[in-house]
Formats: C-alpha cells, structure tokens, sequence
C-alpha cells in the first residue's frame, strides 16, 4: 500500500499528487484552522466515545508512524454523536510528530504548529468492514488531539515505553487493555469538517474532529517517539521524525465549532 510514499525530500507532501492524484482534490486534510472565521451550530450534539480497553491488540511501526490497533468485530469501543450519524468503531490510533517541539501536528490553529498530533481512527458500521467505510464520503471519523509540550503526560507512558520493541519499520508486538479514553483531554468541545486521510491514498472519506483542548506531552516523552525509525532492520537508519502533512486549501468549506 505504501507505494513508496513518505516525508522525504523526493516522496513527500510536495509528489504525492503524481500517484495519488486527488492530493489536489475538494476535500483534502489536514487544514489550518481559524477559530474566529468557524461557526458555531447549536444542532452539534456532544462527542460520545466508549472505548474498552479489553479491545486493544497490538501496537505496530508501519513504516509511516506506529499505531495502536484495536480489534473491531463488535460495538464495544465506539464514537457516537458529534457530527456523525450512526455508530463508528475504533480502529486504530497512531501519531504525528516533528523532528523538533516547534511542528509536528497535522492541522493548525491559526497558523500555530504543535510539536505532535494524535489521530483515533474509526469506521462507519453502516459499512461491512474498515475497507469498505476508507472510500465512502462518510465512511470514517477521525477525533484529532494536539499534543503541546508541558508537564510530562502519565497517560502517554505505556504507549511511549512499547516503543523500544517497535523501532524499526514492520515491527510490532502485543498491546493489551490499553484504555484509549485516557488519552483525552477534559473537555470534547470540537472542531469539525470534511476532509480526507492525510496520507495516501488520501482518500476523501473522513469526518474530522478536531479538539480544541490538547493533552500535555513533555520534551523527554518527545524524544521517545524521534527514536523511532522509518527504515527496516539492515537498513540504514532514518529517524521517523516530521511525519505531517502541511494544512491544504479549504476550498470553501466550512468549518463548525460545538462550543461558543
Ligand atoms: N492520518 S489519518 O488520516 O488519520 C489516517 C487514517 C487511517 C489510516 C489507516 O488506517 N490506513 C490503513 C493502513 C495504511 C497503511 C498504509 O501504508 C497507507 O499508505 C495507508 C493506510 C491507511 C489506509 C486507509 C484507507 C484505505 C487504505 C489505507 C491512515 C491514516
Ligand atoms: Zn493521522
């Protein structure tokens, strides 16, 4: 799936249009967001996640970041409300991150980059599979949170500690009773809009939920996820840093916020 992609100087943001065309489409992510020119909808419903930590199932460097995968046969670690309809499940949640604390998040707020930006991937059940939902214009929701440096982040340790089994691209191991919900921050006011993946094969398919407050991460817990690398074993070392994509043109949509 990977086609050779990635955050390179010569297969980068900048060439991912010459394999995936619709890197130049209506709908494409991530963007900057501008609080002041988003709208408030009363009609927005709170965000309702339910996750059960019993799902969680392996943790894996896939060459583009990590990820924490969950399994998804069943309704019990789910998005509801928000701007959905319908029930999504819990998929997957993996990170963005910079090659230093001044960038690394994928959308912005006016103009401002966090150092890293986590992404809780999930799929529409109205949908056979994940598969299915990935090219359906309401296919997935994916719930963004910054992360901004501060006070080092608890929460983030088991996930940061997994990653000194996982450093090198197709590594994975085990990851249990993880409770994804401890990963978020005290309130779920929102932003929201419909954009797309951020990486190939940028499909046009996502409802973002963008939260407005981020979770805390410290500059040594920062450090923990540049030791990841990009490259397999017996490769020769590129250290997984600076894996974002640049905000992309609004094209005229609109952004709504749940909150005041
Ligand atoms: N950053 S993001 O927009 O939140 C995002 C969401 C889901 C995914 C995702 O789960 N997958 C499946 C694994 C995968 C592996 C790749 O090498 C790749 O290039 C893309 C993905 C995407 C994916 C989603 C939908 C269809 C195909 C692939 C990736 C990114
Ligand atoms: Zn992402």
């Amino acid at each position: 799936m990977s086609h050779g992609w990635g955050y390179g100087a010569t297969n980068g943001p900048d060439f991912w249009a010459d394999n995936f065309p619709i890197a130049n489409g209506p709908r494409q992510s991530p963007i900057n967001i501008v609080p002041k020119e988003t709208q408030y909808d009363p009609s927005l419903k709170a965000l309702k996640l339910r996750y059960d930590p019993f799902n969680a199932k392996g943790i894996l460097n896939n060459g583009h970041s990590f990820q924490v995968d969950f399994v998804d046969d069943t309704d019990s670690s789910t998005l509801t409300g928000g701007p959905v309809s319908g029930t999504y499940r819990l998929r997957q949640f993996h990170f963005h991150w910079g090659g230093s604390d001044d960038r690394g998040s994928e959308h912005t707020v006016n103009g401002i980059k966090f150092p890293c930006e986590l992404h809780l991937v999930h799929w529409n059940t109205k949908y056979p599979s994940f598969g299915e939902a990935a090219d359906k214009p309401d296919g997935l929701a994916v719930v963004g949170v910054f992360l901004k440096i501060g006070a080092a982040n608890p929460r983030l340790q088991k996930v940061l500690d997994a990653l000194d089994v996982i450093k090198n691209k197709g590594k994975q191991t085990t990851f249990a009773n993880f409770d994804a919900k401890t990963l978020l921050p005290g309130s779920l006011d929102y932003w929201t809009y419909d954009g797309s993946l951020t990486t190939p094969p940028l499909l046009e398919s996502v409802t973002w939920i963008v939260l407005k407050e981020p979770i805390s991460v410290s500059p040594a817990q920062m450090a923990k996820f540049r030791n990841l690398l990009f490259t397999g074993e017996g490769e020769a070392p590129c250290c997984m840093v600076d894996n974002y994509r640049p905000p992309q043109p609004l094209k005229g949509r609109q952004v709504r916020a749940s909150f005041k």
